[in-house]
């Protein structure tokens, strides 16, 4: 760190960056700001001053709060904690829960209008239940890390300090009551909460083997392991599910089109297709991970036409295009849907696809700017943003996930 680093200064915040951090400028210098909202002046420690284009500071004392300020939902993340020792995770949490969703929205329509020059309009739409319980109690798994002396917490935010904690307010009531706060765990890195719909709770310590788990959503049930990808929010799957049934375009929908479930996970997504067309819909799901691939082939046995392959999506589109003979596409008039992590899919993919020219994607996204990139990258191969939802998937964090349908013109 270089001099400004610990010294405090006084900044009005502009707007809200992507990542949750407000920005404020210091002399014509940006200054991210954790825990402050626009419009607000606050005091502010510089924790990061080693680039040239940006520093980073903590607020540690509000001097004009917003009028959407509350006290934290988690007294172990607000400022009355000394920067650093601030559990993160709940970045929002002193953002009054419908200004969260403001700011959410303009994180996106401000990313799809610089990175893909749309101007388009969407709102963040609330999951059933959240506004009832103040955005708390969503969690159906946590990952805590263990410190020094065994005890478990969160990383606080950019960093690797271990904060012990006693609770979890964004964790379901089922996770809480299962979360073993006050027992030592030294010895080992990690341990994982998780209550699956309709089972009971489970801990993984550590590196411990996988353990086939049930998740239910709706009437089908999925075969996972507890240590495996699923949906965080406890009405994220069903509503994902209902999300992706809409944003397909039924016209431009055929069934026995080699239709895709990239990033497919255990097959949630290829189920939601597959169920809104019927028992004669094709469906491949394609996951990286080969035990979650298990898992999907299972979860998809009942459609004769549906299936699971392992690889990864770049790789797995290459071996499509070089297996494809004549001038017909193995995607000709196929709905893609494709729901990468957080960086997205990608120049490769992107491009993979534009050469194999499916008529539709349904892009899901945890990251808007990554959705954003990757929907100008479609752009540039002949794809149109067609319609554009967003849901808060994560209150009281600065996360929000998309639902796009991109059409071939
Ligand atoms: C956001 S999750 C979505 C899973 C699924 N759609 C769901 O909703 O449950 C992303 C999935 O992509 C997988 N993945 C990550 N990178 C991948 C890659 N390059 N190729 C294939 N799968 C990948 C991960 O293992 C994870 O299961």
């Amino acid at each position: 760190m270089g001099e400004n680093a610990g010294r405090d200064v006084e900044l009005t915040l502009e707007r809200m960056a992507h990542g949750g951090v407000a920005v404020g400028r210091l002399d014509g210098r940006v200054v991210f700001v954790s825990d402050a909202i626009p419009g607000e002046t606050v005091r502010a420690r510089i924790s990061d001053d080693r680039k040239k284009s940006f520093w980073r500071a903590d607020t540690v004392e509000v001097l004009e709060p917003s009028e959407h300020r509350r006290p934290h939902v988690w007294s172990a993340a607000g400022i009355e904690n000394p920067p650093g020792r601030r559990a993160g995770g709940a970045e929002f949490g002193h953002i009054a829960l419908a200004h969260q969703r403001e700011l959410k929205r303009g994180i996106l329509v401000e990313a799809l209008q610089r990175m893909a020059g749309l101007e388009v309009d969407v709102e963040v739409e609330a999951l059933p239940g959240d506004d009832d319980r103040g955005g708390l109690g969503w969690r159906t798994r946590i990952r805590l890390h263990v410190d020094e002396e065994g005890r478990l917490g969160p990383m606080a935010a950019r960093s690797h300090t271990v904060i012990p904690v006693t609770d979890a307010p964004l964790a379901t009531d089922a996770v809480q009551a299962a979360t073993p706060f006050e027992e030592r765990f030294s010895g080992f890195d990690t341990v994982d909460v998780l209550v699956p719909n309709g089972s009971d709770a489970r801990l993984v310590i550590g590196e411990q083997k996988p353990t086939v788990i049930h998740e239910r959503v709706g009437d089908r049930s999925f075969a996972l392991d507890d240590t495996g990808f699923w949906q965080v929010h406890r009405e994220a799957p069903a509503t994902l599910t209902r999300a992706v049934q809409d944003a397909v375009d039924v016209e431009l929908f055929d069934p026995r089109a080699g239709n895709l479930d990239l990033y497919g996970g255990v097959g949630l997504l290829a189920a939601a297709v597959a169920d809104r067309f019927g028992p004669s819909t094709r469906i491949t799901s394609v996951e990286a991970d080969p035990r979650a691939t298990d898992h999907a082939s299972e979860n998809l046995a009942e459609w004769l036409g549906a299936g699971a392959e392992s690889g990864r999506v770049d790789r797995w589109l290459r071996a499509l295009q070089e297996r494809t003979a004549g001038d017909r596409s193995p995607l000709d008039g196929a709905t893609v849907v494709l729901d990468p992590p957080r960086s997205g899919a990608g120049v490769d993919v992107m491009a993979a696809l534009g050469r194999l020219a499916p008529a539709q994607l349904v892009y899901v996204a945890c990251d808007p700017v990554a959705l954003a990139r990757d929907v100008a990258l479609a752009e540039a191969h002949g794809y149109r943003l067609a319609r554009i939802r967003a849901f808060d998937l994560f209150p009281h964090t600065h996360h929000v996930e998309a639902v796009a349908t991109l059409i071939r013109d």
